[in-house]
């Protein structure tokens, strides 16, 4: 039984492929239209939701019309003639309670919670994923992670939500309209009178209230997301915020984004409350307005009794459809409010095109050329202030500036993390701006600052992006990097060890220079002409340093470097040191060349060689 129940309902799940690609472009940045974008592979799964929610909602007005039908019959008919004058009505009522409203029942939630829901969700999560993953490095550093992790998840079931009840609204109010029309046809025309009258207050107070409520459920998301990012930051972050932080200050700044979206829901709940209530009055307003007007039609002598009994009927039948409708509008326009929120992150246009079609990087030699290079991260000074600078192929420069002068921005730039304010970059005569990026970063090798890993296991994070490497490969890799031995050491809290040990969220349970050595062993697995170290050993102690030169000297032979380095030992060695301040380069040559000119290479080596770190 019940593997035949999953296949009959896998085959609502199968209706449509939420895993389709957009048109590439940047998502739509209003609701309607956003929505609407996503539609085409749903489009099957709509038409049909459409027509058994339709058929729902006729079966609904059906069994209220026929409560209502069935009481005037009794009320006519003889106890002891029931059976005689209406077994066939009513044992067909009595199947199509049953039997076709279960049915019809199981058909609306096959389609609507299974082909519908399942599926719409993840495609808008699919599209936005896929249109955040082309964002540039950059755009990820100027909002909270947390956030827009939170917006993408949710925006999907927000959208869902507005399609499943745009949909309802469109059923309901179909059929409503059939409905009231199909009433009407029995009783007087002039009951239309009041039906009229509370249709414009209804409209009336929809047009007033809507925009308020939409604009208070963005305020509301708008505060739950930073909510979220916050408390994101501050998990994620927990050293640094225990160390600086005290308890009260954590606990004051997570009630004052709890008090956020309090705030913020009760400005939605006041609004809520005020609609919710003067529907109900509105509901009154129909009944009161009905009946009343059928008694005075009856008091002048322009109605009969009928005619009165038939109102009242009539207007509660009314109010339960109007009901129906009313909630589903006020749904969408409630999520409508979170999906605009949502796509404040989402539908930002990309800060730097996404260039799928474009040629892949040509390498041949490896050289750089850095041709008047600016950027201030958007700002009016800062950054780089005019960089020139050619590296020729093979060649091994060392990058030597004070803090904050610029260093790691120019390495951002050639990994097209940013893309200049200004100038360009060029690497074997191609302007990178007009290449695929993916196969300029697979040009590249890079061990950062801040050796950051995936929670995965120590294989994958050394075999990142080359799945067929063997487990040979990344031993002797690893041995290089003289990771190996405290590899084999791992154990992780789920018992897993050594190779298949998981490192924890960005590697915290490994020392630094251990995520260092296990990025050295990446990259060293890499065959990339060009190789970037931006303080790759900065968290080594000076043995093991001493001991990975070697290995490191291995790698870079025939590749064109760029080392970044504080301790200016440790690029001495280079073809040539360029030195970096303020956003300029003020000096370039050989170590002994800078040494003898005496300018600020010069000073900085002195400066260490003074004491904070030997020279020999
Ligand atoms: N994402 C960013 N947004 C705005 N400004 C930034 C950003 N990243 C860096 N900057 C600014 O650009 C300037 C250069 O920073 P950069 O990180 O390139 O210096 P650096 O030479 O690598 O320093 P360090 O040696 O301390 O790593 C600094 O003034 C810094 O404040």
């Amino acid at each position: 039984m019940f593997p035949l129940y999953d296949r009959l309902t896998r085959l609502f799940l199968n209706l449509s492929n939420p895993y389709t690609h957009g048109d590439g472009t940047a998502p739509q940045a209003r609701v309607w239209p956003y929505i609407r974008s996503h539609l085409a592979p749903m489009r099957g799964v709509l038409i049909l939701s459409l027509l058994v929610t339709t058929l729902a909602a006729i079966i609904e007005v059906w069994l209220i019309s026929y409560a209502g039908r069935l009481i005037d019959m009794l009320a006519d008919t003889a106890p002891a003639d029931i059976w005689a004058e209406h077994s066939t009505g009513l044992i067909g009522a009595a199947l199509m309670i049953i039997l076709i409203r279960p049915l019809s029942e199981f058909l609306r939630r096959c389609v609507n919670d299974i082909g519908l829901q399942c599926n719409s969700a993840n495609l808008f999560r699919w599209r936005a994923h896929d249109h955040l993953t082309k964002q540039s490095v950059g755009w990820f550093q100027e909002d909270l992670a947390g956030r827009t992790a939170s917006r993408l998840v949710l925006m999907g079931n927000y959208a869902t939500d507005t399609i499943y009840h745009s949909l309802n609204a469109v059923a309901f109010g179909l059929v409503y309209m059939i409905g009231v029309v199909t009433f009407m046809a029995g009783t007087d025309i002039r009951l239309a009178i009041p039906l009229f009258l509370w249709l414009a207050l209804y409209s009336t107070l929809i047009y007033v209230i809507v925009p308020r409520m939409v604009n208070a459920m963005e305020t509301f998301m708008a505060s739950k997301s930073a909510l979220l990012g916050g408390v994101v930051d501050v998990f994620s972050n927990f050293d640094t915020v225990s160390l600086f932080s005290r308890r009260k200050d954590i606990e004051a700044d997570h009630h004052k984004a709890l008090e956020e979206t309090r705030d913020t829901l009760f400005t939605a709940r006041k609004i809520s409350v005020a609609m919710r209530t003067l529907s109900v009055w509105l509901e009154g307003v129909i009944i009161v307005g009905f009946v009343g007007y059928g008694i005075w039609l009856w008091s002048v002598g322009a109605a009969t009794i009928g005619l009165v009994s038939a109102a009242l009927a009539l207007s509660l039948r009314i109010t339960t459809m109007a009901d129906w409708v009313s909630e589903a509008i006020w749904s969408i326009f409630q999520q409508v409010g979170s999906v605009r929120e949502a796509l404040r992150s989402i539908s930002q246009p990309l800060t730097i095109p996404h260039t799928p079609d474009a040629p892949k990087l040509a390498l041949t030699t490896g050289e750089i050329r850095i041709e008047d290079a600016h950027h201030h991260y958007g700002k009016d000074s800062g950054g780089l202030q005019g960089i020139s600078l050619t590296i020729a192929p093979g060649e091994k420069i060392g990058l030597v500036g004070p803090s904050g002068a610029g260093k790691s921005t120019l390495v951002n730039l050639i990994l097209r993390f940013y893309a200049p304010e200004q100038g360009r970059i060029l690497i074997d005569d191609q302007d990178i701006a007009t290449v695929d990026p993916e196969s300029l970063r697979a040009a590249i090798g890079m061990v950062a600052q801040q050796a950051a890993l995936l929670n995965r296991s120590v294989r994958d994070n050394i075999a990142l992006g080359q799945p067929d490497l063997t487990q040979e490969q990344i031993e002797t890799a690893a041995k290089q990097a003289r990771a190996h031995d405290f590899i084999i050491g791992l154990t992780d809290s789920k018992g897993r060890t050594g190779y298949d040990a998981h490192v924890g969220e960005r590697g915290v349970k490994l020392s630094g220079g251990q995520r260092q050595r296990i990025a050295l062993a990446r990259v060293m697995l890499r065959s990339a002409p060009i190789l970037i170290l931006d303080e790759a050993t900065s968290a080594l102690d000076s043995a093991v340093e001493a001991e990975i030169q070697t290995s490191l000297q291995k790698v870079m032979e025939g590749k064109t470097v760029i080392a970044i380095a504080h301790r200016l030992s440790t690029i001495a060695e280079m073809d040539r040191i360029v030195v970096i301040d303020n956003g300029r380069i003020v000096e370039s040559g050989s170590h002994t060349a800078l040494m003898a000119k005496g300018g600020l290479y010069s000073t900085l080596w002195n400066r260490q060689s003074g004491g904070f770190i030997g020279t020999d």
